[in-house]
């Protein structure tokens, strides 16, 4: 379990942390999204006691990391820029690592096979391709078999057999009932591998949710409808609140409507006896609920989102930049 509390980290001027409260829970793989810049790394940085937070704690397993005696059982990671002697050998590294921790070559063994290193393990680290150096990177975070596990952008660099053995394993380790916490830009992937998404904008929490929430909350929102009688449907859902995203481009009675879902648009044509010859839900993936939600400004979209589903915001009130 991963509890972050009010966390916050400022460099200079910048704020790369505004104040995230959340919980990653054990048993289901946990995402956390977010573009560029959003405060991913800084986040898994501060988890692993590498950066000291600004304001607020996070605690794993219940106590800030550098606080566990045997920090690698407790919790392992995969952090970007990871140091690794270019002219050690794979096994070499991890034998080193796992001296260092008290922990059994046996473990090297067991952690280069689950990892696929095995034809490679006696090569230097140098020689390593991205992907290559991923497996390592990972087998490192596996190495003292830790209850969680914070992997950033673990699919960064694989093949598609290699995101695909990612996800097998992020899902093995949750089913396990460990905690599995791992970032990504890249959300059709994250889609497949996570349970919960957090999604992260600028150093805040924009959603919390099963990634089905997400998705759902997006989806409810927008209704393709195709009418005999446009321009009075139109004026009825506008009356009613809705936005209309796609007007009647092609003259053939077809609107997309966002703001009510599919069975409001009904109910407000019968009553304005209106024909339907289409009413349909637009199917919404998590990268379009991601794009919404950090297309705009953070607070509306949060408030937004959980008036729509049952997303718990985290995020409170503060203006944005
Ligand atoms: N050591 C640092 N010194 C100064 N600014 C930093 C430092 N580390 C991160 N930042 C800034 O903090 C913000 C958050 O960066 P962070 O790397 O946590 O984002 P991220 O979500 O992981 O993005 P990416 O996907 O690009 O890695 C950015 O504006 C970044 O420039």
């Amino acid at each position: 379990m991963i509890e972050a509390q009010g966390l916050s980290k400022v460099y200079g001027s910048t704020t790369a942390v505004d104040g995230v409260t959340f919980t990653v829970r054990p048993g289901v793989v946990t995402g956390f999204l977010g573009p560029n810049g959003a405060g991913k790394s800084t986040t898994m940085r501060m988890i692993m006691g590498l950066d000291r937070p600004s304001g607020g704690s996070v605690t794993v397993n219940g106590r800030p990391y550098v606080r566990h005696r045997s920090p690698l059982t407790e919790v392992g990671a995969l952090l970007e820029a990871r140091a690794v002697h270019p002219g050690r050998t794979a096994r070499a590294h991890l034998r080193a690592l796992a001296a260092t921790h008290g922990l059994a070559d046996r473990r090297v063994d067991e952690v280069v096979e689950l990892t696929g290193l095995g034809s490679v393990a006696r090569k230097r680290v140098g020689g390593f391709s991205l992907g290559m150096g991923q497996r390592l990177g990972i087998a490192v975070a596996l190495l003292g078999d830790p209850r969680t596990l914070v992997l950033d952008e673990p699919v960064n660099g694989l093949d598609p057999e290699g995101v695909l053995w990612v996800r097998h394993l992020a899902r093995r380790l949750a089913a396990e009932g460990r905690t599995v916490f791992l970032s990504s830009h890249l959300m059709t992937e994250m889609a497949l591998t996570a349970d919960h998404v957090i999604v992260i904008g600028r150093g805040r929490i924009l959603a919390d949710a099963p990634v089905r929430d997400v998705v759902e909350a997006v989806s409810r929102r927008a209704v393709t409808v195709r009418t005999p009688g446009p321009s009075v449907l139109r004026s009825a859902l506008e009356h009613a609140g809705a936005t209309i995203t796609v007007p009647d481009l092609v003259h053939d009675g077809t609107l997309e409507v966002t703001g009510l879902d599919a069975a409001a648009v009904g109910e407000i044509a019968l009553t304005a006896g209106v024909a339907l010859h289409e009413l349909t839900p637009v199917a919404s993936t998590l990268e379009d609920a991601y794009l919404e939600l950090t297309a705009d400004a953070v607070e509306y979209r949060t408030d937004d989102l959980a008036a729509a589903g049952s997303i718990s915001p985290t995020t409170t009130t503060g203006d944005q930049p």
